[in-house]
């Protein structure tokens, strides 16, 4: 299949899920570009857990289509999609605390390679040594990188979780509420971090795209290059930050209450 840039990596068409009566997601359509970073905003209940879960094959769409770089995806699983380039984060913290932050990030990738009991094992510093090294850098983390996981702060293990979703050069990463439980002062840097990590990357042209689901809204709105809003299971406005912040339907909805 030839790939243009201009294909979107990500491109949800039609999506629909229904839990007996409930519809989570009714037809849902949006796409995601190359590089970009895209959040998704709504209430409470408003389907964005289970648009994530269907996009990381955790559950299966009832109708509707989800291609990844043009492939047709929509029944793949959670392993087959992370094969394709697929990253996450959770919203509860992933890192191993007896690990050093060095090794959490090598074990990261190791894992994603397939490398069976990896955990079991003392990482083998290949050239994934390298990668860690340069994502230590890019999150700042250096002073920590040989102190266990466990000692640093949450929101540096918060970092050390992000740095580990992105081990594995992934095409798209899921960043399922990253702001979740941290210190509010440490949200603005959060947000320039993985700000400067796009930048860096797509100077180097291989940017991962980004999915970011979080209630935090001076976080969305400083973080994404466009945001789409949910409510009841429905797209309401897709935009950029001053157009959903001055969108009148919007503002009713969800972000004036
Ligand atoms: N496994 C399930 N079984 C039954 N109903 C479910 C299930 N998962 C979600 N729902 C319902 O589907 C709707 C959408 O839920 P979902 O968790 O996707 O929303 P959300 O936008 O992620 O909410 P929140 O911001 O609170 O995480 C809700 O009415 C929810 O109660």
């Amino acid at each position: 299949m030839t790939m243009s840039t201009n294909q979107p990596v990500l491109k949800v068409t039609d999506l629909k899920k229904a839990y007996g009566a409930i519809q989570a997601v009714g037809g849902v359509s949006f796409e995601v570009r190359p590089g970009e970073i895209f959040g998704v905003i709504g209430p409470n209940g408003s389907g964005k857990t289970t648009l994530f879960n269907s996009m990381l094959g955790q559950i299966t769409p009832d109708t509707g289509k989800i291609e990844l770089n043009g492939q047709n995806v929509t029944q793949l699983g959670p392993l087959e999609l992370n094969r394709l380039g697929v990253g996450r984060t959770f919203q509860t913290l992933q890192v191993f605390g007896k690990m050093t932050v060095r090794d959490n990030l090598i074990v990261a990738a190791q894992e994603h390679q397939g490398t069976m009991f990896s955990r079991m094992f003392a990482p083998s510093d290949s050239n994934l040594g390298d990668k860690a090294d340069a994502l230590i850098d890019q999150f700042h983390i250096r002073h920590v990188a040989d102190k266990k996981a466990g000692e640093l702060s949450y929101g540096q293990q918060k970092l050390v979780d992000i740095a580990m979703a992105f081990m594995s050069e992934p095409a798209l990463v899921l960043l399922d509420e990253p702001c979740a439980g941290v210190n509010p002062s440490l949200v603005g840097g959060i947000s320039t971090l993985l700000k400067d990590l796009n930048k860096t990357q797509r100077a180097d042209g291989k940017a991962s795209s980004f999915v970011v689901i979080e209630h935090n809204m001076d976080f969305v709105m400083d973080l994404c290059h466009r945001i789409m809003v949910m409510v009841e299971g429905k797209v309401m406005a897709i935009g950029t930050p001053a157009e959903i912040r001055a969108n009148k339907q919007v503002l009713d909805a969800y972000l004036g209450s």
